[in-house]
């Protein structure tokens, strides 16, 4: 009861903060252009008709870039070293989505609309798409002109991270382990390659099975393992959520419970009694889950932004205008 009220309460006065963040306002656009969030929004739920796996690029595109030079759109940038080549990078997609809205809205309203805002908007849209809560976020950011692989690895979290380790980094983006918690239900939808959890378990050359992380639920790293074949190992993917894969919901906390978190990161929440009963609260309760969702994903993606005259708007979000 009293961790439900601790984060209720914390939902509540975060509400007040995040309204007035850093230059950011709700509906920058409106006197700019008016129908930009519209136009995201159409393009976003065209594109994820077409291919469902668009929602879950969005989400953690967003995640991947705020994290790294703040939500400025520096993942965006295609050159030598730049994000995109690292390998922490490598399995990030939904670009292509961005630059289609970033070329509507420069035929529409020119040199307006930052890549870091239609970023921001599109993930917002995309929890929206796949049943989630659709959260007001303000907008105005800025895009960066600084995109350096050198600064993936140092900002960006790995499976392997402990408990500590997560909490540290997120931590350093002022966000707090409640928002690690919650923003680690995005895990709710998308996908997965094998390499991202093959080492929690083993198959011997005689197909034998070993379980290694043991806070792991045996059957389901068997069916894990007959997803991930040797053979097509590189390639193959599998649901984030074994349950509801395209919903977003709840599910990723329930299955967390019956030791089915994908990632040795996921299962860590269970490792310390505070988190734990922030999972078990988000488990028993959609709700609760939702408004926290808000307020978490609000935080998310003012982490480092650029407003007023830092940056710029870019023309094309693959490169600086320049
Ligand atoms: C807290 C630590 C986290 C770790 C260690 C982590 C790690 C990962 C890994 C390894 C994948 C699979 C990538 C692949 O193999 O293709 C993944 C997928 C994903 N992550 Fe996370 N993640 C974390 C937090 C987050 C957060 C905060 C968000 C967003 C708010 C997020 C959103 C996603 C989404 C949506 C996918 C699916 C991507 C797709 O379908 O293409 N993750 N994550
Ligand atoms: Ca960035
Ligand atoms: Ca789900």
């Amino acid at each position: 009861m009293e961790t439900r009220r601790v984060i209720l309460s914390i939902a509540v006065s975060s509400l007040f903060v995040f309204s007035f963040v850093d230059g950011l306002s709700f509906n920058f656009y409106a006197a700019s252009c008016p129908s930009a969030e519209f136009i995201i929004r159409d393009i976003v739920t065209s594109s994820s008709s077409n291919d469902p796996s668009i929602p879950g690029k969005l989400l953690r595109l967003v995640f991947h870039d705020c994290f790294v030079e703040g939500c400025d759109a520096s993942l965006m940038l295609i050159g030598n070293n730049t994000e995109q080549t690292d390998p922490g990078n490598r399995s990030v997609g939904g670009y292509s989505v961005i630059e289609s809205a970033k070329k509507v809205l420069e035929m529409l309203c020119p040199e307006t609309v930052s890549c870091a805002d239609i970023i921001a908007l599109a993930a917002r849209d995309a929890v929206g798409i796949a049943g989630g809560p659709m959260v007001q976020i303000p907008t105005g950011r800025r895009d960066g002109m600084v995109s350096l692989a050198s600064n993936v690895r140092p900002n960006i979290v790995d499976t392997s991270f402990t408990m500590d380790e997560m909490v540290k980094l997120f931590t350093s983006k002022g966000l707090s382990v409640l928002d690690l918690v919650i923003l680690s239900g995005a895990h709710t939808i998308g996908v997965a390659h094998c390499n991202a959890f093959r080492g929690r378990f083993q198959e011997d050359t005689k197909g034998r099975f070993t379980l290694i992380d043991k806070t792991l639920d045996s059957n389901y790293a068997v069916e894990l393992m007959k997803q991930c074949p040797v053979s097509a190992m590189a390639s193959a993917t599998v649901n984030n959520d074994p349950e509801t894969p395209m919903v977003f919901d709840n599910q990723y906390y329930r299955n967390l419970l019956v030791h089915k978190g994908l990632f040795q990161s996921d299962s860590a929440l269970l490792n310390e009694n505070s988190t734990r009963t922030m999972v078990k609260d988000f488990a028993n309760n959609q709700e609760l889950f939702f408004v926290n969702w808000s307020q978490a994903f609000l935080k998310l993606t003012s982490v480092g932004v650029k407003t007023g005259n830092e940056g710029e708007i870019r023309r094309t979000c693959a490169s600086t205008n320049a």
